[in-house]
């Protein structure tokens, strides 16, 4: 409530008070609350609870329009629908919308949402032009996400900062040109997990993996390179990652007042003070690196000598030109770029490329067989006398159709995270959904739909190899164009870091599987130890991390 709201009803009750002493104020103050539990109760009967209740009385008020409302549940009276979103929200959202898979409307609070799990209906929503912003919440404001690609409203400075990144990051050129930096940090991590793996028995690797991927993007980006085992880190690393933690943290969590604004004033989740805290060290942090740029393109004649993210950036002329605000904003939120399944943020260029990889892990750990036929196909390709290179992975079809399926079972952002944010009134799957509507694509409830994928909750790399009773092959695009399995998502805002992530993904994952053979942690059979239990923070990870014991394929 804005503070003049506040000073309105004060207004009143003294008018009150004076007209009428404490009785008359009394019963002015049920007359009040009497009116306020009538409306909310009226706003909350509507299909899809209180927000969309509100929205169809204003509208029938002001306009005498009503068109068919979109079926959904009410939730509770005034906080709607909250409780879908907390756990794990794709599988609560699944199950809401069993009956109602082409869109359902929900309520946050005041926010008003809908939500698809059908492929041509998420195809209509996320091409279409007026569903290309994105909703921005509080802590998005205090981190200064608006100012960065994910968040930035579409219009002139979103286009310039994508296609800058296109242009610098994401191109098939610049792809291929630090495919040398990937090599390196695949080595760094074969060579880490080798040293734990002599000394615990077993491998943990999601601290390698998360770590191989903050260090490669903070290569690209500000071209610093950090050794991956922790004895080696400096303090710069060290500050690093306390800076992503706290971030993820600030990000992961549902903020209810962005949704309840009249919460906000109480910071109760302490979102508004600890983004205060964090933003100061991150300014300090990257404008370090900044100033540092600066002065080694001066010491070379304007220029720098090998050139990465931060010096492009640096370079940009005329209107692309960016202040250090805008620069900051667009180079922090690159190392953990990301949008959460409640409309807000995931970390994205580090996190989901870890978890992906984790997964596919922890799958190749599950099923030995499917593992077996990896590595027939490495030892086919690549061979046990050289390491495996970038450029070896277009040959590696049944380890691509492994990828694709454990994409299919577990997308690191099971809503597409990015949710989006209707800019004017739009008709969508055959319903008017108003402007200022947050809506989603449930992804994980299309790919676990068996009108869509037959038994889709099996592991079946098969079913992307051409196999004629399956409903796909290995040309199966997941970049977007079939919205059956789109894991990056589509449309204007489609992630820009799609190629440069199945590139990693793909190469990370050969290396480690031509390295080692990954066994569960306790014999048995079926393997004991693999937990696939997910846990959704700011993507969908494994609950319980994966732990493997590792063979080594090849005499050293
Ligand atoms: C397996 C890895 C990844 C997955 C599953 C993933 C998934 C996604 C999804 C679902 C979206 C929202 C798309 C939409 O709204 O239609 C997105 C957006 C985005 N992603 Fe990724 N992503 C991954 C890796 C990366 C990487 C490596 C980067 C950069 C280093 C990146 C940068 C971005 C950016 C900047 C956006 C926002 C685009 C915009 O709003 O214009 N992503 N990603």
């Amino acid at each position: 409530m804005a503070p003049s709201e506040d000073c309105g009803w004060l207004l009143y009750l003294s008018l009150a008070a004076k007209c009428g002493g404490p009785h008359r104020l009394l019963g002015f103050a049920a007359v009040v609350a009497a009116a306020f539990v009538v409306t909310a109760l009226l706003h909350w009967a509507s299909p899809g609870g209180p927000a969309w209740g509100w929205y169809w009385w204003t509208r029938r008020a002001g306009l005498g329009i009503v068109g068919a409302a979109i079926p959904g549940p009410r939730g509770l009276p005034v906080l709607g629908s909250m409780g879908l979103m907390t756990g794990l929200a794709h599988r609560k959202l699944a199950a809401a919308g069993k009956a109602r898979r082409r869109l359902m409307a929900f309520s946050l609070g005041e926010t008003r949402v809908v939500v698809t799990a059908d492929p041509d209906v998420a195809r209509e929503l996320l091409a279409s032009a007026a569903f290309a912003d994105r909703p921005v919440k509080e802590s998005a404001y205090g981190l200064l996400f608006h100012r960065a690609i994910g968040f930035a409203p579409h219009g002139a400075y979103w286009r310039a900062l994508r296609r800058v990144a296109s242009a610098h990051l994401f191109s098939p050129r610049q792809i291929a040109g630090s495919a040398a930096q990937r090599a390196v940090i695949a080595r760094q991590m074969v060579d880490a997990m080798t040293k734990q793996q002599g000394g615990a028995g077993a491998v943990r690797a999601r601290r390698f993996l998360k770590r191989a991927s903050l260090h490669n993007v903070m290569w690209s980006v500000f071209g610093r390179r950090y050794e991956l085992l922790q004895a080696a880190d400096g303090e710069e690393a060290a500050e690093l990652k306390s800076l992503v933690d706290q971030g993820y943290d600030l990000l992961g969590q549902l903020n209810w007042s962005d949704h309840l604004p009249w919460l906000a004033r109480f910071d109760l989740q302490r979102t508004r003070a600890r983004c205060a805290a964090l933003v100061p060290r991150v300014n300090r942090f990257v404008g370090r690196i900044i100033d540092e740029h600066r002065a080694a393109r001066l010491r070379h004649g304007g220029a720098a000598a090998v050139m990465d993210f931060t010096d492009v950036l640096l370079s940009l002329q005329g209107s692309d030109r960016l202040s250090d605000a805008d620069m900051i904003a667009v180079l922090w939120v690159r190392t953990y770029v990301a949008p959460s399944p409640y409309g807000e943020m995931i970390f994205r260029g580090t996190d989901t490329v870890a978890v992906l990889i984790e997964w596919v892990l922890a799958r190749l750990v599950l099923h030995q067989d499917v593992q077996r036929r990896v590595h027939e196909e490495l030892d086919r390709v690549v061979g046990p006398g050289r390491a495996v290179t970038e450029s070896d992975t277009a040959s590696l079809v049944y380890l691509q159709a492994v990828v694709k399926e454990v994409l299919r079972l577990h997308p690191p952002g099971p809503l597409l995270s990015w949710a989006r944010l209707a800019t004017s009134d739009v008709h969508v799957g055959g319903h008017l959904v108003p402007a200022g509507t947050t809506a989603m694509v449930n992804m994980w409830a299309i790919t676990h739909d068996p009108a869509v994928w037959p038994d889709p909750a099996e592991f079946k790399p098969e079913r992307f190899v051409g196999s004629p009773d399956h409903a796909a092959d290995e040309s199966f695009p997941v970049m977007g164009s079939d919205l059956r399995l789109a894991p990056f998502g589509s449309g204007r805002r489609v992630c820009p870091g799609k190629s440069l992530a199945m590139a990693t993904v793909g190469f990370w994952v050969a290396t480690l599987l031509h390295e080692f053979e990954w066994l569960p942690p306790a014999s048995g059979d079926p393997p004991r130890g693999v937990d696939l239990s997910e846990v959704l923070r700011l993507s969908c990870e494994m609950a319980i991390p994966l732990e493997a014991r590792l063979v080594p394929r090849h005499a050293v």
